[in-house]
Formats: C-alpha cells, sequence, structure tokens
C-alpha cells in the first residue's frame, strides 16, 4: 500500500512543474487525495459494500470536488492535476500513467443499466481540462485529449484529438523537436571559429557567408517546427520509418474512426512514431520542453551568423593589417553574444 501510495507522490512530482516537495503534494493535491479516497471506495465496491463504497466516494467529492465513482478503475501512477469538477463514471477504466485535468469527464451518452457505458483510457492518455470524453469506447495509449475537447468516438494510439466535436490533428513531429535540440544555441564562452581564411576569402569575401534569409523565413512559416534541416530530419526519418504497430487499431475494431485530411498511412506512421518518442519524457501539453518559439530560433540564427561574420571581420582586418595598412576600430564594434542570447533565452 505505502509503495502505491509512494509512486502516487512521485508521479505528480514527475509530471507537475508546479509541484516542489513530498510535503506539498501529500498535502495540497486533491488528485491525489481523490486516488487515495477511491482506492478504499473502490475496494468496499467490489466487496459488494455498494452503499458504503458509494458513501467513501461521496466524501471524497466533498473533499475534493473530483467525483470518481467507486464501480470505476483506476489504474497505477494516474495522477488527476487541479481536479475540481472531474468526473469519472461507474464503468470507466483508466490506465497507468494516464493524466486527467480539471473540468474532464469520462461520461456515458446512453442509460442502459450493466452496460458498459463509459470509456476506457489506454495506458499515458493525457486528457486536457474541460474535455468530455462520452461513451464505452477507447481511448487507445498515448492519446491526447485537447482542453474542451468532447470525444465521442474512439481515439487511435498516440493520436491528438481537439474539438467539439473532437477531430485527430496531425502530430508535430518529434525528429523535429530533436533536430531542433541538436542545434546549438551560440555559446558565449566559447565564440564560433570561422573557417581560415584564404586568398579566395579575402577576394570573394562579399559573397562567402552571405546571409540566407530563405532558410529563417521557412523557419518561420513552418511555425517553428525545427527549420530546414529540422525538415529534412524528419522526412529522412519519415521515410524510414518501419511502421505503426497498433496505432488505428483500436479505432479500426471499432467500426467508428475519424477522418482527416492528412489521414494517411503516412500521418498514422508519424502518430506511432510519436507516441513512441513521447515515452521518453512526459509532455503534458504536448509541448516538448525543447519547443522554441520560431522568433527564438531565428533570432538565434541570426546571433550565430552575426557572430561568425564579426570573427571573420576580424580575421580580415588582421590579414590586411598584416599587409601594413592599419585598420580603425569602430567605437561599439564587437558583438555582444552573451548579452544578445541572454536577451532572448
Ligand atoms: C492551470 C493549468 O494549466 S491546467 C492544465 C491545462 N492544460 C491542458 O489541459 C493541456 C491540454 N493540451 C492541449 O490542449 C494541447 O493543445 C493538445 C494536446 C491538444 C495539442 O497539442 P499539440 O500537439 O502541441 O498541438 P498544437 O499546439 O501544435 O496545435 C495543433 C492544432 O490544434 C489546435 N489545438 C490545440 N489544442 C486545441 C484545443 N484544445 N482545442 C482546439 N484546437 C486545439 C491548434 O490551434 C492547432 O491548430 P492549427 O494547426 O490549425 O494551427
Ligand atoms: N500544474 C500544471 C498545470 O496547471 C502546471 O503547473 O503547469
Amino acid at each position: 500500500m505505502f509503495e502505491r501510495i509512494r509512486e502516487d507522490i512521485s508521479c505528480i512530482l514527475e509530471r507537475d512543474p508546479a509541484a516542489r516537495s513530498r510535503l506539498e503534494v501529500i498535502t495540497c493535491y486533491p488528485g491525489l487525495h481523490a486516488i487515495l479516497i477511491h482506492r478504499m471506495a473502490h475496494r468496499l465496491w467490489a466487496g459488494g459494500w455498494y452503499w458504503l463504497g458509494r458513501f467513501i466516494s461521496h466524501l471524497g467529492r466533498i473533499l475534493t470536488g473530483i467525483e470518481i465513482h467507486p464501480g470505476a478503475t483506476l489504474g497505477r501512477r494516474v495522477f488527476i492535476d487541479h481536479g475540481h469538477g472531474v468526473v469519472i463514471g461507474e464503468t470507466a477504466e483508466v490506465g497507468d500513467e494516464c493524466t486527467i485535468y480539471q473540468g474532464v469527464t469520462l461520461g456515458g451518452t446512453k442509460l442502459y443499466k450493466g452496460e458498459k457505458r463509459h470509456p476506457t483510457l489506454g495506458q499515458g492518455v493525457v486528457v486536457g481540462a474541460g474535455a468530455q470524453v462520452l461513451g464505452g469506447f477507447t481511448v487507445g495509449d498515448g492519446a491526447r485529449i485537447g482542453s474542451n475537447a468532447v470525444v465521442v468516438k474512439p481515439v487511435p494510439a498516440g493520436a491528438t484529438a481537439v474539438g467539439n466535436p473532437a477531430r485527430i490533428i496531425e502530430h508535430r513531429d518529434n525528429q523535429d523537436n530533436t533536430a531542433a535540440r541538436a542545434r546549438p544555441f551560440v555559446d558565449p564562452q566559447q565564440p564560433i571559429a570561422p573557417p581560415p581564411l584564404s586568398t579566395q576569402d579575402l577576394t570573394g569575401c562579399c559573397n562567402e557567408g552571405q546571409l540566407d534569409t530563405r532558410p529563417l523565413q521557412e523557419m518561420l512559416s513552418n511555425n517553428g517546427k525545427g527549420g530546414p534541416q529540422a525538415n529534412a530530419a524528419g522526412r529522412a526519418a519519415s521515410t524510414q520509418s518501419n511502421g505503426a504497430p497498433n496505432a488505428m487499431s483500436s479505432a479500426r475494431t471499432s467500426g467508428t474512426s475519424y477522418s482527416t485530411s492528412t489521414d494517411t498511412q503516412e500521418s498514422k506512421q508519424s502518430q506511432a512514431q510519436n507516441q513512441t518518442d513521447t515515452d521518453s519524457g512526459f509532455s503534458a501539453y504536448a509541448v516538448d520542453s525543447s519547443d522554441t518559439d520560431p522568433l527564438v530560433k531565428v533570432v538565434q540564427e541570426l546571433i550565430e551568423h552575426a557572430a561568425r561574420q564579426d570573427a571573420r571581420i576580424t580575421q580580415l582586418c588582421q590579414a590586411i593589417e598584416s599587409l601594413g595598412k592599419k585598420i580603425e576600430q569602430p567605437e561599439n564594434g564587437s558583438l555582444d553574444t552573451e548579452r544578445l542570447n541572454k536577451l532572448v533565452e
């Protein structure tokens, strides 16, 4: 029992950037309290103590604002953040590692007794604030439900569903994120060394290293999803992708499915790939901490470019001075990359 409580606390510390200490989690997280109370209520319910189970669940609701029917099944390390207004119906099943935000309903649309009326969430599903997931279908492993979405059909594993009625959106390509991470930020401690100058450089320096604004513009129009190199990496990765096991199976078997303008096999594969990639780290808002604002990326590129040009001009000046011609230094000549980096961070 204590091991379960320990992992309940740890998963909150892992997944909530606002959580600072175990003491804070134990004392200030209604989601934790609701889950502990539900565990007790669920045991009573399973043991045939229906009224008592229901009553404990009701006390939990008064205390936390979270209503979990004692018949509902919750997996391990489920995190209900904030929690107020969450309602989880009797036949709902919530897989391990799911995260549920405030105002979520795991509800039904039919009123038949004894049937599965409420949804099943696979493992690692994130349900955004205010989302309503209504019906006895499955939301596949690693799927994400956008805040305020109204989901009435199965959601494939790894997919992201948004809107009312919910639709599946194309995933951010994680290969892009990888490429964005791979691009170094200008390190002020280690100024960028320009390539050694040759005689040809001295004559062709005006063309060499010229700022090509096209990649920057492409980066902006791609909404910061990694820029040209990243897109190339993403494209390469998507052509190498070797399939999307099980990604769509839950939707297919159910007989109802979503369609989107980009509902191609390739996009399904990239969704499943995305799921695999997110396994490496929790991403509650579907935004990787390495994601950078496109404007910041452009500014970083410009700083890098300016630093390279600066170093190159210094070399040129030195080369010219070594030929005996004195060059006057401008008053505020050198580029303060450290200050610029701090400004865009
Ligand atoms: C106090 C608190 O903070 S409590 C926590 C509350 N936070 C949450 O509930 C977070 C839930 N997460 C979300 O809603 C996220 O937006 C997700 C998971 C649905 C999607 O994230 P991403 O995959 O990064 O999608 P991204 O932000 O790139 O948006 C993709 C498209 O979906 C749209 N979209 C994103 N979220 C939603 C939403 N909730 N409803 C409708 N459309 C949405 C975007 O506008 C965008 O549309 P476009 O392509 O036409 O421009
Ligand atoms: N607790 C989460 C959502 O509010 C955060 O701080 O981001």
